[in-house]
Formats: C-alpha cells, sequence, structure tokens
C-alpha cells in the first residue's frame, strides 16, 4: 500500500523523516493523529523497527485502539505487538513487569479516585487529623499534584518535616508518607503512582531503564500539550539515547492545566532536544470555512500563543448558528428540537451530532429536552460504568483473590453482603495485622488457629474465609466470565439484591448483568484475557474510551473529553458569561486562555455545522440566575455567524448585548483596582467572618473549605483546600470570595 499517497506534502515530510527528535506543532484538524499513524505505518513498513519496539501514547485507550485498527487496515503485520496506549495502560504493563524492583507483586492493585478517598480517610482517621481541617477532596488532589511534579513522599517528607516551617505542608508531608506506606503494603498503586513509580524505577534500576530505552527504538507521542511533568520525564529518559522521539500537539489545545499538565513540554521541546525538527501542518481537512475561521477568530484572543496559521480547502459551508433561549429548560427545547428536524426532515443520522459542554451538571437539561423528544442519546461521561456500587463490589472480590494483600479490598466485602461482621471486629483483625506486619487476609486465612476471636464471630469469619477461598479457585477450571458468574453467586450477592432488600435491587442484577457481558467480550476479544488483565482494564478504562459510535444516538460529553474527535454536526450549550467561560477565570488571565483554547476545541470539532447557544436565565444553586452571553460568541466574527428564526435579538439588540459585554468584561482588562471594585460591587463581597470548617466561594479555585484562620477581620490569613486545585492561603482582605452556606 502507498502510505504517503493519502497525505499533503507536510505530512509526508512528517512521516519520512523518521530519525532524530521531531516536533509537528499543527492546529486543530491538521492531520496530526493521522499522520502519527501513518509515521507508525512508515517506519514498520520500511524496516526501521520492528512493531514491539515503537512506543506510540495517546489521549484515551480508544484513541489507541483505533490508531492499531488504522495500521492493520493498510496490511501492517502484528500490530497486536505495537507498544499502543495510554501513559498509564503503558506504564500499568511495564510496572507489571518490573515493579518487584520497588516492592510491588505482578498482580498489584490499581486505586482509583474513590479507593484513594477511602485511604485518605482512614489515614485522617487513625492519625487524629479532622477531616474539617484537612478535606479528604483537598488532600487527595495535593498529593496528586505533588506526584506528577515528581515529589515524592519521602524527599517531601524531608523538607516538610518540622512544623515550624508551615503547618499545613508539615501535615501534608506526614499523610503523603502514610499514604504511600498503606498503599505499598497493600500491594497498590494509585493512577499517579503509576507514572511516578516509572520515574522512580527509572531512577533507582539503570539497567531497567537502559532495557526500556533498547527496546523502544521510536516513540511517538499524540495530544503533546497535555503531558504532564512526570509523563514528559518517561519519554524523555526512554528517548535521551537514541532520540527517535516524535510528539504532535497544538498549544491552542492545551486544556489540562488544571490537573497539572503543562504547556512548558511543548513550548520548550526544542530546548530539551536539540536540532529537534518542527513541522507545521497548516491545512485543516475537517471543518468548513466558516467553522475554522471561527474558532480563528475566538483563539486569536489569546496572548499566550506559539503563532498558526491554519486554513482549510473545503467549502465555506453553513455559518455557525446561534440560539438564544429565555431559560436553561428551554435551552434544551431549542436544542432537541433542532435535532429532531435535522432528523427527521434532513436525514441526518443521531450518531453525527454532538452535544458538547462545559460542565457534566448541564446534562441533565438536556437529557430531558430530548427524552421529551423521543430522541436516543449516549453520555460518554467521566464517571465510569466501573464506578457503580455493585460493579466495585463484584470487582473488589475478584480484586482480592488476585491480589490478597488488597486490605481496601477485602474491606470493602467483608461484611457485603452482610455476614454480621462488624465494623469492630474488622478494626480487630486490622490492628492484628498491622502488628505482625501482615495483610488483613492473611489473618483471616489462618482465624482457625487465631486467638484473636471466639464463638459465633469466629465461626462467621472462617465462613467468609471460606467463600474466598472456593472463589479464589474459580480461575483453575473457569474462564473469565464463568469467574465473574460465579463470584456473583458464590459472594452471596446474587441473593442479597434478588432478596430486593437493596434500594435498585433489579437495576444493579442489571449492571451485574452487564458485567458478565463485558467478561465475555474480554475473554473472546482480548488476547491476553485473564482476570489480572480485564482488573486492570476495568481500573484504567474511562468512560470515553467505551462509546459506541455506531449506536446511532446523539453523544453528549463535556468539552475535555471531547479532544481529539470530531463530529459532523456539534451543539454548544451554556455559552455564557460564569458557565463558559467558568467564573473561575474571569479574574485570571491564564485561566481565561485555557477556557479560550477550551472554545477553540469544541469549535474545531464540528466537521459540518456548528450550533452555539446560551439562555438568559438559568437556575444555579436553586436559584435563577440571569446570564450574559459568554465573550466568546462575541469574538466569533460577526459576518459568521447567524440567529435563526428564534433568535429575539434584532441588531440593534444585538449591539446592545454586545455593549453589555463589553460593560462587563473591559474593566478586568484596565486596572486592577477597577476589577476589585467591580467584583466587590458585583458580587457583594462584604466582610465575612470565617471559621474552619466553613465553605467559602473563591473568585479563582472554586468552593472550599477553610482549614485554618490567622488573625481577624481584613488581614486574617486564611488557609483553605480546593477541590482538584489543593491548599491556599489568602489574606481575607484581599482575596475575592464569598462564604456558602
Ligand atoms: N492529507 C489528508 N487528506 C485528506 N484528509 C485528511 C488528510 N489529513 C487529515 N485528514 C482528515 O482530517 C481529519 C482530521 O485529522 P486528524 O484527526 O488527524 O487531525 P488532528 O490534527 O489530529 O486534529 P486534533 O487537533 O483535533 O487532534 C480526519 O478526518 C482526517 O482523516
Ligand atoms: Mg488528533
Amino acid at each position: 500500500m502507498d502510505l504517503l499517497s493519502m497525505l499533503n506534502e507536510k505530512q509526508q515530510e512528517a512521516v519520512t523523516c523518521v530519525d532524530g527528535p521531531l516536533l509537528i506543532l499543527a492546529g486543530a484538524g491538521s492531520g496530526k493523529t493521522r499522520t502519527i499513524i501513518h509515521r507508525i505505518a512508515y517506519i514498520i513498513e520500511n524496516g526501521y523497527a520492528k512493531p514491539w519496539e515503537i512506543l506510540a501514547l495517546t489521549f484515551t485507550n480508544k484513541a489507541a485502539g483505533e490508531m492499531r485498527e488504522r495500521i492493520d487496515s493498510m496490511g501492517i503485520p502484528f500490530t497486536s505487538d505495537i507498544w499502543m496506549g495510554t501513559f498509564h495502560s503503558i506504564c500499568a504493563r511495564i510496572l507489571r513487569i518490573e515493579g518487584h524492583n520497588l516492592g510491588f507483586t505482578s498482580n498489584f492493585s490499581i486505586y482509583d479516585d474513590d479507593d484513594t478517598k477511602r485511604v485518605v480517610k482512614s489515614i485522617l482517621k487513625d492519625l487524629d487529623i479532622s477531616d474539617k481541617e484537612f478535606p479528604v477532596e483537598g488532600v487527595k488532589s495535593q498529593i496528586s499534584l505533588l506526584k506528577n511534579n515528581l515529589e515524592t513522599s519521602d524527599d517531601y517528607l524531608e523538607e516538610h518535616d518540622d512544623f515550624e516551617g508551615g503547618y499545613t505542608e508539615a501535615r501534608i508531608a506526614q499523610i503523603y508518607a502514610e499514604y504511600q506506606k498503606r498503599l505499598l503494603s497493600s500491594n497498590a498503586m494509585d493512577f499517579d503512582d503509576l507514572l511516578l513509580n516509572m520515574n522512580i524505577l527509572f531512577a533507582k534500576c539503570p539497567e531497567v531503564l537502559n532495557k526500556y530505552k533498547n527496546r523502544f527504538k521510536y516513540i511517538l507521542v499524540d495530544e503533546y500539550q497535555d503531558t504532564n511533568l512526570s509523563q514528559y520525564a518517561i519519554v524523555s529518559k526512554l528517548a535521551e539515547d537514541h532520540r527517535n522521539i516524535c510528539v504532535c500537539g497544538d498549544d491552542d489545545q492545551s486544556i489540562y492545566g488544571w490537573r497539572g499538565a503543562s504547556i512548558r513540554n511543548i513550548l520548550e521541546f526544542e530546548e530539551d532536544f536539540e536540532d529537534a525538527a518542527v513541522i507545521r501542518l497548516e491545512q485543516n481537512y475537517r471543518c468548513t470555512k466558516n467553522i475554522l475561521n471561527a474558532a480563528n477568530g475566538v483563539i486569536e484572543h489569546n496572548q499566550r500563543r506559539m503563532g498558526k496559521t491554519l486554513f482549510t480547502d473545503n467549502d465555506e459551508g453553513e455559518k455557525i448558528k446561534y440560539l438564544n433561549a429565555n431559560s436553561d429548560l428551554e435551552e434544551s427545547s431549542l436544542i432537541s428540537r433542532e435535532i429532531f428536524c435535522l432528523n427527521e426532515y434532513h436525514g441526518i443520522p443521531y450518531s453525527d451530532i454532538a452535544i458538547l459542554y462545559r460542565t457534566n451538571a448541564q446534562s441533565r437539561m438536556l437529557e430531558e429536552g430530548l427524552m421529551r423528544r423521543n430522541i436516543p442519546y449516549q453520555i460518554v461521561a467521566g464517571t465510569k460504568f466501573y464506578d457503580r456500587m455493585e460493579i466495585k463490589d463484584i470487582l473488589a472480590y475478584l480484586k482480592l483473590i488476585v491480589n490478597p494483600q488488597d486490605d481496601l479490598a477485602l474491606i470493602r466485602v467483608i461484611n457485603t453482603p452482610k455476614r454480621g461482621i462488624g465494623p469492630a471486629s474488622v478494626e480487630k483483625i486490622k490492628d492484628y495485622a498491622f502488628m505482625k506486619g501482615t495483610s488483613m487476609y492473611e489473618v483471616i486465612k489462618h482465624i482457625d488457629s487465631s486467638p484473636l476471636f471466639k464463638g459465633a464471630i469466629k465461626e462467621k469469619l472462617m465462613n467468609f474465609r471460606d467463600t474466598i477461598e472456593e472463589i479464589r479457585r474459580l480461575p483453575e477450571n473457569n474462564g473469565l466470565m464463568d469467574i465473574v458468574i460465579n463470584t456473583i453467586h458464590l459472594s452471596g450477592y446474587e441473593e442479597m439484591l434478588k432478596e430486593g432488600k437493596v434500594e435498585n435491587a433489579s437495576n444493579r442484577l442489571e449492571n451485574l448483568d452487564e458485567l458478565v457481558n463485558a467478561a465475555g467480550d474480554f475473554e473472546s476479544n482480548e488476547e491476553e484475557n485473564t482476570l489480572e488483565a480485564f482488573l486492570e482494564n476495568a481500573a484504567l478504562v474511562a468512560g470515553v474510551d467505551s462509546y459506541d459510535e455506531d449506536s446511532s444516538k446523539v453523544l453528549l460529553m463535556t468539552l475535555h473529553n471531547a479532544k481529539g474527535l470530531e463530529f459532523n454536526i456539534v451543539f454548544m450549550p451554556g455559552m455564557e458569561e460564569n458557565l463558559f467561560p467558568t467564573y473561575r477565570a474571569v479574574n485570571e488571565d491564564s485561566e481565561m486562555e485555557e477556557e479560550r483554547r477550551l472554545c477553540y476545541v469544541g469549535i474545531t470539532r464540528a466537521r459540518k455545522q456548528l450550533y452555539m447557544s446560551s439562555a438568559e436565565s438559568r437556575r444555579v444553586y436553586g436559584r435563577n440566575e440571569y446570564r450574559n452571553p459568554s465573550r466568546f460568541l462575541l469574538e466569533v466574527p460577526d459576518e459568521l455567524i447567524e440567529g435563526t428564526n428564534v433568535i429575539k435579538e434584532s441588531n440593534k439588540e444585538k449591539e446592545l448585548l454586545k455593549s453589555s459585554i463589553k460593560r462587563i468584561y473591559d474593566p478586568y482588562k484596565q486596572s486592577p483596582k477597577k476589577t476589585e471594585n467591580l467584583f466587590k460591587q458585583n458580587n457583594s463581597f462584604s466582610d465575612v467572618d470565617l471559621n474552619p470548617g466553613d465553605k467559602i466561594d473563591h473568585s479563582a479555585w472554586g468552593v472550599g473549605t477553610v482549614v485554618g484562620v490567622d488573625g481577624s477581620g481584613e488581614d486574617a490569613k486564611v488557609t483553605a483546600a480546593f477541590p482538584e486545585i489543593g491548599i491556599k492561603k489568602f489574606m481575607a482582605g484581599i482575596a475575592k470570595f464569598k462564604k456558602v452556606q
């Protein structure tokens, strides 16, 4: 197959200059992902490397699956041997083989968000730290940020072991160290550990690093603008000898700064890899002219850009349609009516249509609108099927039989279904295991000969042990699907649900059926179809990995989840100030630029037609709030956007609208002083009396919990924890926040 004929000249150049560092820097829809796919095929076909000598990192597992399929369809053999996946899944794979160097066995568990929170909670309890002072969510994000910036718990503890140097930091250091200790003794890693431990492993065991340096002759990274320091460190170490690293990205699409991703990685690639070739792709193949120009018009308002030009030979296409609604309810009706018409009168399949929104909370209203018109839809959510309670319970049984050291899994299942083993007994087992330096299951396993329990409770524990041992024997003569079916049965879970005493029992039974199906699919489709591999997949697969494109349903997802994807028709609802851009960004230039990049990502997902909409009032925290249209709407050049018959403004009114928006945000650009006054005026941030435990809404960091207050009045120093952001300190008199009830 002629691999080059389907590419333009620049793309061909990017595919054929195989050796040495290469940065493909290009705007949306210019074929970066396509170029990566062809480059891999080219490398293999021309004998530069075998499939198993190539490492390709993608942003989602779904993207990796699609890449593999595409390469396969080009007639390239052994594509399943290419190391292709997300950073997390590739690291998990390597750590299964090499983790013993760090004290993990190959069957370590992967803890998700919820598991992580449970561990933090129990540490706070054991160390007698109040979760009012250190909210679980805040501690969790703080640890995550430290990990992604390559701060190990040992280093951090060393730097902050002394309370004089900062109470909060010292406490966090203590919790972080204990957290790592517990994960290690449970033979478990959280998501960030997969990356951090990989770095620690490379630093600690040069021979392991060398092994993988030699194995991966070519490294390719898609969506490079959203890698964090920890990820960057992994690829740059792997590539430091041969330097055959090709990264592609778009600085204008960097949207994960809030999660620790660093645009620095793309900005400084040329410094990190001297004499790197840089190829710019300038032709967009995805969007109509109008859509592309609208996207360009918006992103131009950002200051911090590397600067790119992007053109398309595609048709001009339709103008962008703006729907203006009275309320969020009306917005959802307008959107579903439009979708209904597109399908009914224009024959557009539902699966061509996507609704992309800023926050998950917007989906409920949109869903209701679609339901009213019987429009089939599918939500691609960040929360996963595997997050449901019943699914997690059964997976915990499976995790426990794979990794008996996993205390968290044990605690989850020991009394689910109810077996009369109460918290006091669990605590007793935990303490005893701690004293003996062993796992809780190990204690239960030898409960017969243990003096720890007597009588009825001993019997109950022995029964539980027998159940687990029976489940443990399942893999000896059962395939994956039968293991799952039998676990649901033997654990007593099925009976519990069938008795109907649990809320939503029938729904949960259906979900468990779905889990059985998932196991069945995995068993027949995956080459490595072991229970271990299934559990790993369940831990790492995200909602966005599992949606079905062929299902003839409208897709709903957040703008963040839509990265890298394309749809014929895109709706962007909620184009309002304080929603998109989020209110957190209004006073913070760098956050505003990230919001604008997110808008650019949204617009450029559309191939043929884009709708944007806003509501004049929206229910927020149970109150109706008056809304102003988003500044991003007005940044779309006038000639590219049109109202439909539902648009209410006359041109004159539109002008008024525009000037009202200017009034809202122009002062922010002027002097900081003015901004502050304006903020105070608009939001009535008056003097507030704060105490630890109070919830506040901060202009930049969102809703958080006050951890400490030092001093009083305007000069008081406030320490507060913000989910996803971490612990922040600020002066009460200067910061912009309000107390929330
Ligand atoms: N040379 C080409 N000829 C025809 N179509 C192309 C060409 N290059 C890319 N395309 C098509 O353009 C669309 C966008 O390509 P691709 O998804 O690779 O872009 P991208 O740069 O990765 O976009 P994003 O920044 O959104 O990730 C795809 O449908 C792709 O098949
Ligand atoms: Mg792409």
